[in-house]
């Protein structure tokens, strides 16, 4: 149905400099005057990017002011300025105040305002459940989310039920069972692993009340209503880099307060029949499972454990035995080598935003023909390679982070359905260091005789068990993993104190940490002898989005745009300032180009 626009227009004072103020459908911009009336410098902020539009001259930060001149009123809106090395523009809040001639028009501006906010943005949250990490990162997340984020929320009218988490997996076990009735998103103040725990919780509840087993490799999963939001504040943060194109708390606010939303591909990870976990940054073995198993010994370094944990890795120089095998997607179509970068209002997915929900007549174009339905069953089409990997890992996205600007996979899509499998053969110490090394400058990782990467939609891993070590207890013994931080969904769910990441370590307290320290000493060497040894046939672990699973054998399915984010794909610099509407205003699946 066609909404009436406003439109209203009026002069009005900035300072002391006269501006023609106009509202005008979805834009309100102003102009300023000179002295003969003409035109100068004109500002323009779509209505969708408007924060709140308040009466008198308000402040918000450092404390909230409100001066209530009668004649005033303040426009809070989004304000972006230009990084460099191909981010997201930072977004940070506008702020004009404008005096009007009179107190009736100024209370006709804001009613004006207020009604553009309501009829073009209809998405936007109102309320939020938020979680908080205190351990995360640097263990900044409190004093993040107090002194940067709740005001922004605040000002936009949100309200928010915030829960402190005290042990792993309390977000996840939250979502999944307590009554969420009211909550337009769920956010988390934290890094990859929180983010992951709000993954877990979403799609499992929303797999649950459809009825749909999650156990299933071929089951359709139900796509979830639930919006996600992430305010990094974690050690990688590597979904949010991903999907904003900036770790920055208040960008990351303001994509809530607007109600932006991305959709993402989500992998899911099964082990014998088993739901293991879901994943959208990198399901990866070899290099980057060793990294985050000797990582989690050095937490207390908080996020340059991976930079030390990497390096040592990097020198036992291992590599292992394995057979890997995908459902390609045909190379003609789409290509993780193509060059391209998936940007706000990505073309390919919106394309596949068609296919993979609408399947209409319109979805004609030959990459949405060829992607069209399938089946994994069909083993014809299934790859197999077989060989010595340094690593091996399967990517739904870019996984673009600081540590990586260009990530894993720069070519990769948000929510094309697919995803970017990487194969690392065994190669000299050198070659794998350039390997590594071209994650961080603008060379192409992949143009190296031992690495192939694939776009893929499903893909199987088996790599041989080590020569001791055929039962997964002792690869749990090995790696030092509690039950639940090995991501089994049973006992997982339950809840229990010790499970997850941070639980067996945030809990020990005085002597118990000590003896802790000791114990962790004599583990870390054991590790480490078994590590560097020239046991070529140890294994190694999977690291799914920072997780560990101790399986020699999985299978990986890519569930396209089963989720949605507050947030947008990455804006370039063309993209900074121009607009683009609001997808989410859409009701539906679907995307605008800018
Ligand atoms: C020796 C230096 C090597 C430099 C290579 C750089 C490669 C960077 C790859 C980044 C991987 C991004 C995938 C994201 C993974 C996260 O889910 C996971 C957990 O994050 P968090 O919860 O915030 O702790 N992070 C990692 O596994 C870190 C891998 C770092 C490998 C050097
Ligand atoms: N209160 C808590 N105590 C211990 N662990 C926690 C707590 N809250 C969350 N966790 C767990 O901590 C892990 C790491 O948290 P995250 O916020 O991702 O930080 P980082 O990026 O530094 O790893 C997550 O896997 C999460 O399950
Ligand atoms: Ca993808």
């Amino acid at each position: 149905m066609e909404t009436e626009s406003v439109r209203m227009e009026s002069s009005v004072w900035l300072g002391n400099k006269r501006q023609r103020a106009l509202l005008s459908g979805w834009r309100f911009s102003w102009t300023e005057l000179d002295k003969k009336n003409r035109d100068k410098t004109t500002v323009s902020v779509p209505v969708s990017e408007v924060v709140a539009v308040q009466e008198g001259q308000v402040e918000i930060l450092p404390q909230k002011k409100v001066k209530d001149t009668e004649r005033d009123f303040t426009l809070f809106y989004v304000k972006r300025s230009k990084t460099s090395g191909g981010k997201g523009p930072l977004w940070s809040l506008g702020r004009s105040q404008f005096s009007c001639p009179s107190r009736d028009l100024r209370d006709q501006w804001v009613t004006q305002l207020r009604i553009a906010l309501k009829t073009h943005c209809p998405s936007r949250p109102h309320r939020l459940l938020v979680f908080i990490n205190p351990y995360g990162g640097k263990k900044k997340a409190q004093q993040i989310y107090h002194s940067t984020v709740a005001p922004l929320f605040e000002l936009a009218g949100i309200s928010s039920h915030v829960v402190v988490t005290e042990r792993a997996n309390q977000a996840r076990d939250h979502i999944l069972k307590k009554d969420l009735i009211g909550f337009d998103g769920v956010i988390c103040v934290g890094g990859d692993g929180m983010f992951s725990e709000l993954l877990h919780g979403v799609i499992g509840r929303t797999q649950q009340e459809a009825g749909i087993s999650e156990h299933d490799p071929s089951a359709m999963l139900q796509p979830c209503d639930l919006h996600i939001g992430i305010i990094p504040a974690g050690s990688t943060d590597c979904v949010c880099f991903a999907t904003v194109g900036v770790n920055d708390p208040v960008t990351s606010a303001l994509h809530i307060v607007i109600g932006d939303s991305q959709p993402l591909d989500v992998c899911s990870v099964h082990h014998r029949s088993t739901l293991a976990r879901y994943s959208v940054s990198l399901v990866g073995y070899g290099f980057y499972g060793d990294v985050l198993a000797e990582s989690e010994r050095h937490r207390w370094m908080g996020p340059l454990r991976y930079d030390y944990s990497g390096c040592l890795v990097y020198l036992c120089n291992r590599s292992y035995q394995g057979i890997v095998q995908y459902l390609p997607v045909d190379s003609q179509i789409t290509s993780p080598r193509d060059n391209s970068r998936c940007l706000s209002g990505c073309k390919v997915c919106s394309e596949s935003t068609e296919r993979l929900f609408h399947r209409s007549e319109s979805c004609s174009s030959l990459y949405s023909r060829q992607l069209g339905q399938y089946s994994i069953e069909s083993e014809g089409e299934w790859v197999s390679v077989e060989g010595r990997f340094r690593c091996v890992y399967l990517t739904c996205m870019s996984s673009s982070c600081p540590r990586s600007p260009k990530g894993l996979s720069p070519s990769a899509h948000l929510a094309d359905g697919t995803g970017d499998l990487i194969l690392v053969r065994n190669t000299n110490p050198l070659g794998f260091l350039t390997y590594l090394h071209r994650h961080t400058t603008t060379q192409d990782q992949f143009d190296l005789p031992f690495v192939e990467v694939h776009r893929v939609r499903a893909a199987r891993f088996c790599f041989s068990p080590g020569e001791e070590e055929d039962d997964e207890d002792h690869l749990k013994e090995s790696h030092n993993i509690t039950a639940g931080a090995l991501g089994d969904p049973e006992t997982a769910r339950e809840g229990d104190e010790e499970s997850g990441r941070l639980g067996s370590q945030q809990c020990l307290a005085g002597k118990q940490r000590d003896q802790g320290i000791k114990e962790d000493g004599r583990k870390k060497r054991d590790y480490l002898c078994g590590l560097c040894s020239n046991k070529q046939s140890a294994a190694s672990v999977w690291n799914c989005d920072g997780e560990i699973l101790p399986y020699n054998e999985i299978s990986c399915r890519v569930h396209g745009q089963l989720v949605r984010l507050f947030a947008r794909g990455i804006e370039d610099d063309a993209g900074s300032g121009k607009y683009r509407e609001g997808n989410r205003n859409c009701k539906g699946r679907c995307f605008l180009h800018s």
